[in-house]
C-alpha cells in the first residue's frame, strides 16, 4: 500500500503512513484502531526496519506482534513495536488506578481461579496488579498463589505488607479470619474487613487490583460492591441454565449499584477431546452470549474445562502466566478486554464522534 520510497521520502521516517495503519489495525480490544496517541518515537534502523516505541494505556503487550505484523503488511516494510504500559495517571483509590469485582451469582463456578489467573493475565500483560482475596466463606487465593500457611507480616505496626507472588500483590481475608467465623457475619461486618484490607495494606503502586468476592448476590455482596470504590465488575459463569439464572442476578446487582459490568466470563466453556480435538459442551453451549446479548455486556473470554487449570492451581502456580500452555491465551483475550474497555470508558479519553450520513 504505501512503498518504500513514501515512507522513507527524507532520511526521516514519514510518519503518516505508519499512523494511518495503526489506525487500521482491529481487534476485541483495539475496536478503535491504535491511536497515534500512543506512539512515543519512529527510529529507522540500520536494516532499514522501522522501530515503533509505544506506550500503551492499558495493559496489552500480547498483542503487539501481531500489530507489528499488520503494520509490516501494510508498510511492505518490517516494523518491530518495542512497547510498555503505562496508564493514566487518575487513580481511583489511593495508588491504585483500577478495582475490579470478580463475582459469580452461583459458588463453584471457577470465580476464584479465574480471579487469580486474571491477575497473572494481567501481570502478563505489562501491568502492576494485586489480588483482594474477599471469599470470607472460602478464601482461597493464598492456596492458588502457592502461599497456603503464610502469616502476613506488618510495616510501621500499622500497614499490612502485602505478600508477593511472582510479581503480583496479594492480600487475603483469610489470613486474618478463620472462614468459620464469617458464616455468621453481616453485609456491613464483612465489607467493613474489606474496606480495612483494602486501607491497611501497603499495595504501593498497582495499576489493577482484582478482588475476588465471595460467590452469591446477597446482602454481603451488595454491600461490598457499594462500598468498594470499584471500576467495573466481571461475572463468571458456567454455561449451564442455573449458574446463568444467577449470573443474571449478578448484572442486577452491579447495576443496581451503579458497577459498570465489563462482561462475562464464561468458565468450563468446553471440554476439548483428547483424541479428536472437538470441542465438547458439557454443560451447554452459547448461554452466556444470549444472557450477555440480552443485557449489552459482552463474553470477555470462553475458558475451557482443562485438567491442567485445576494441576496448575493445586500446585499454587497461575496458567495464565506460562505462554507455553494453550489456555493461558484465554485469559489473556480477557485481561485485554477488560483493559482496554476500563481505558476507554474513562471520562478523560475523546469521545469517538459518529457522523450519521444520508447515504
Ligand atoms: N476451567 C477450569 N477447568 C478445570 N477445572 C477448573 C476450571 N475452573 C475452575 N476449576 C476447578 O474447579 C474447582 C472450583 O474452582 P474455584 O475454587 O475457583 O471456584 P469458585 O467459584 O471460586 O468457588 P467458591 O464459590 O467456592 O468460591 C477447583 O478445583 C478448580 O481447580
Amino acid at each position: 500500500m504505501f512503498g518504500l520510497s513514501k515512507l522513507f521520502s527524507s532520511k526521516s521516517v514519514q510518519k503518516q503512513p505508519i499512523i494511518a495503519a495503526l489506525a487500521g489495525y482491529r481487534s476485541a480490544a483495539f475496536a478503535v484502531g491504535v491511536d497515534e496517541k500512543f506512539i512515543n518515537g519512529i527510529e529507522l534502523q540500520s536494516d532499514h526496519s522501522v522501530l515503533l516505541n509505544l506506550t500503551l494505556p492499558f495493559a496489552a503487550l500480547s498483542e503487539m506482534p501481531k500489530v507489528a505484523e499488520f503494520v509490516s503488511q501494510k508498510l511492505k516494510q518490517t516494523v518491530v513495536i518495542n512497547a510498555h504500559v503505562e496508564l493514566p495517571k487518575a487513580c481511583k483509590f489511593k495508588s491504585i488506578k483500577h478495582i475490579v469485582l470478580v463475582a459469580s451469582g452461583k459458588g463453584g463456578v471457577g470465580k476464584s481461579t479465574t480471579a487469580v489467573n486474571l491477575a497473572g493475565a494481567l501481570n502478563a500483560e505489562g501491568a502492576k496488579v494485586g489480588i483482594l482475596d474477599a471469599d470470607i466463606y472460602g478464601p482461597s487465593i493464598p492456596m492458588l498463589l502457592g502461599l497456603s500457611g503464610a502469616a502476613p507480616t506488618a510495616q510501621d505496626d500499622k500497614q499490612l505488607l502485602p505478600f508477593d507472588a511472582n510479581g503480583i500483590k496479594a492480600q487475603s481475608i483469610g489470613f486474618l479470619v478463620p472462614s468459620d467465623d464469617a458464616t455468621v457475619w453481616r453485609g456491613p461486618m464483612a465489607s467493613g474487613a474489606v474496606n480495612q484490607l483494602l486501607n491497611e495494606t501497603a499495595w504501593g503502586e498497582l495499576d489493577y487490583l482484582i478482588v475476588d468476592m465471595p460467590p452469591g448476590t446477597g446482602d454481603i455482596q451488595l454491600t461490598m460492591s457499594q462500598k468498594v470504590p470499584a471500576s467495573g465488575a466481571v461475572i463468571v459463569t458456567t454455561p449451564q441454565d442455573l449458574a446463568l439464572a444467577d449470573a443474571q442476578k449478578g448484572i442486577a446487582m452491579f447495576n443496581k449499584v451503579n458497577v459498570p459490568v465489563l462482561g462475562m466470563i464464561e468458565n468450563m466453556s468446553h471440554f476439548l477431546c483428547s483424541h479428536c480435538g472437538e470441542p465438547n459442551h458439557v454443560f451447554g453451549k452459547d448461554g452466556a452470549i444470549k444472557l450477555a446479548q440480552r443485557h449489552g455486556v459482552p463474553v470477555l473470554s470462553k475458558i475451557p474445562l482443562a485438567i491442567d487449570i485445576r494441576e496448575y492451581s493445586e500446585q499454587g502456580k497461575l496458567i495464565a502466566m506460562d505462554n507455553q500452555a494453550a489456555v493461558s491465551k484465554t485469559y489473556a483475550d480477557a485481561a485485554r478486554l477488560i483493559a482496554s474497555t476500563l481505558y476507554y470508558q474513562q471520562p478523560h479519553h475523546d469521545s469517538v464522534e459518529i457522523v450519521i450520513t444520508d447515504d
